[in-house]
């Protein structure tokens, strides 16, 4: 386990040092934010003992990067002084906990001890898959076939539509394999542009390019004896796809600016929403890279094949989400349940989530879970979303000029008539409709 202690007073860092090396951490320093980035540049970290004010800037900008980097490091906030705003933000980004200054030497040494035993239990492998909550068919399914490929070395296709479960199922796979207590490094490569996309993923040398300021590790040699997870793989550029390829044949890579090449043993998990084959006919993915990622496949399916996991799933984020939020949540009410299972829920599990997490805020003093959901104000007409996209600016338009002209025609012209008819103001009406005909001497009849 390795652990960065990111604190300017030399002699705090000193007494911090041997703490932190108490619980069996091989021990990194910086006493400022640019040492500190550097740092987390070159090696990944188990822990992060983070102080709030340096030298050079505010310490959240390390947790931001942290978390940004969807890294699984856990961090420690050492601090003076921290707005309420601050420590909120802090644990939103998922900081493991906070401790003020001056602080208590056994109190620290407790929340290291409980943050090790955390550290230590995520190398663990799951064997029942907690985290895969389900047990539809097609879930079961899915849970047996991670359990039989996730042992090999094998690179693994994950197909599903956004929110059924991708990047779960990647993880699942990487615990359930022998690089287990490597690091599991992920990537978005729709989030970020190509040249930014191609440094994180193969770093660079200082001097590559303006603002390369210091060397940097890529994510595939953070990913070194674990799993490099790339979602949304379907959005990759089409020269970095080359450049990946290139990599998956070899298992080496140059980083950019460098003439050196780098072996790395990493094994890769990629997921896309989107239709591969297609993206293949139309010129946008190449053939030769998809054969390379998808030795297994593997699909995840939508939440509206498998209903019947409804339930269970609110009752585990009902739970989940009563602890983060320190709510009690006696009883689900039956007609909430009903309710969402109604709805065509195209966001499949991350919507079911975040509908659950709202009313768990939401939750009332007698703690019935969705007692007080507005049930019509979630119901979603049938609209068509060709694949194309629609504008949205422009149905809005055609529908307003529509109603306008209709209740005109209803109010034989008279527009007082036409705006209550759409519960408008004579002003209102006479603005809206100016937008789409040319307006003469307006009166109120
Ligand atoms: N079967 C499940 N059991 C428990 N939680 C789940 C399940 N499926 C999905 N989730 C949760 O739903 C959220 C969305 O899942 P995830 O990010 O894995 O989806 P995804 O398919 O990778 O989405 P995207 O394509 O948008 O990246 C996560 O918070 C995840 O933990």
């Amino acid at each position: 386990m390795r652990a960065l202690i990111l604190e300017d007073e030399i002699n705090l860092r000193e007494i911090l040092k041997m703490l932190v090396g108490e619980f069996g951490y091989e021990i990194s320093e910086a006493g400022s934010l640019k040492e500190a980035f550097s740092q987390i540049d070159e090696r990944i970290y188990d822990l992060i003992l983070v102080d709030l004010r340096l030298p050079d800037g505010f310490g959240m900008e390390v947790v931001r990067k942290v978390k940004k980097e969807q890294l699984e490091t856990e961090m420690i906030i050492i601090t003076a002084f921290a707005t309420t705003e601050t420590i909120k933000e802090a644990f939103e980004l998922g900081v493991y906990d906070y401790i003020e200054k001056p602080f208590n030497v056994d109190e620290l040494k407790l929340i290291l001890r409980n943050v090790t035993e955390k550290i230590r239990l995520k190398g663990k492998t799951e064997e029942d898959f907690p985290l895969i909550v389900g047990k539809s068919k097609v879930i079961e399914r899915l849970k047996e076939q991670i359990k039989k490929i996730a042992p090999y070395d094998v690179n693994v296709l994950i197909l599903g539509e956004s929110g059924t479960g991708k990047e779960l199922a990647a993880r699942a796979i990487h615990k359930l394999s022998p690089r287990r207590n490597k690091p599991f490094v992920a990537i978005n490569c729709a989030a970020l542009p190509m040249e930014l996309l191609e440094s994180e993923l193969f770093g660079y040398k200082k001097g590559a390019f303006t603002g390369a300021l210091s060397n940097k590790m890529g994510l595939i040699e953070k990913a070194d004896g674990g799993t490099l997870f790339l979602d949304e793989i379907g959005d990759m550029p089409l020269q970095l796809q080359a450049k990946l390829l290139r990599f998956l044949e070899e298992k080496t890579f140059i980083p950019l600016g460098s003439t050196q090449e780098k072996r790395v043993d990493v094994r890769v998990l990629a997921a896309t929403n989107k239709d591969l084959k297609r993206e293949i006919e139309d010129g946008r993915f190449r053939e030769d890279l998809y054969y390379r990622l998808a030795t297994i496949t593997l699909c995840t399916p939508p939440l509206r094949e498998r209903r019947e996991d409804i339930p269970i799933l609110v009752e585990y984020f009902a739970d989940i989400f009563s602890k983060k939020y320190k709510k009690r949540v006696r009883k689900i009410s039956p007609r909430f349940i009903k309710y969402l299972s109604s709805l065509p829920l195209e966001g499949n599990v991350r919507e079911l989530k975040n509908l659950v997490e709202r009313e768990v805020i939401l939750l009332d003093d007698d703690g019935v879970l969705g007692a007080g959901f507005s049930f019509e104000s979630f119901s979603i007409q049938d609209v068509e979303i060709p694949p194309e996209g629609v504008n949205l600016k422009k149905i809005l338009e055609e529908t307003e000029k529509n109603y306008l002209l209709k209740a005109l025609k209803l109010a034989e012209g008279k527009k007082t008539k036409a705006a209550e008819l759409l519960g408008l103001t004579f002003r209102e009406f006479r603005y809206r409709l100016g937008k789409y005909t040319p307006q003469r001497g307006d009166k109120e009849d």
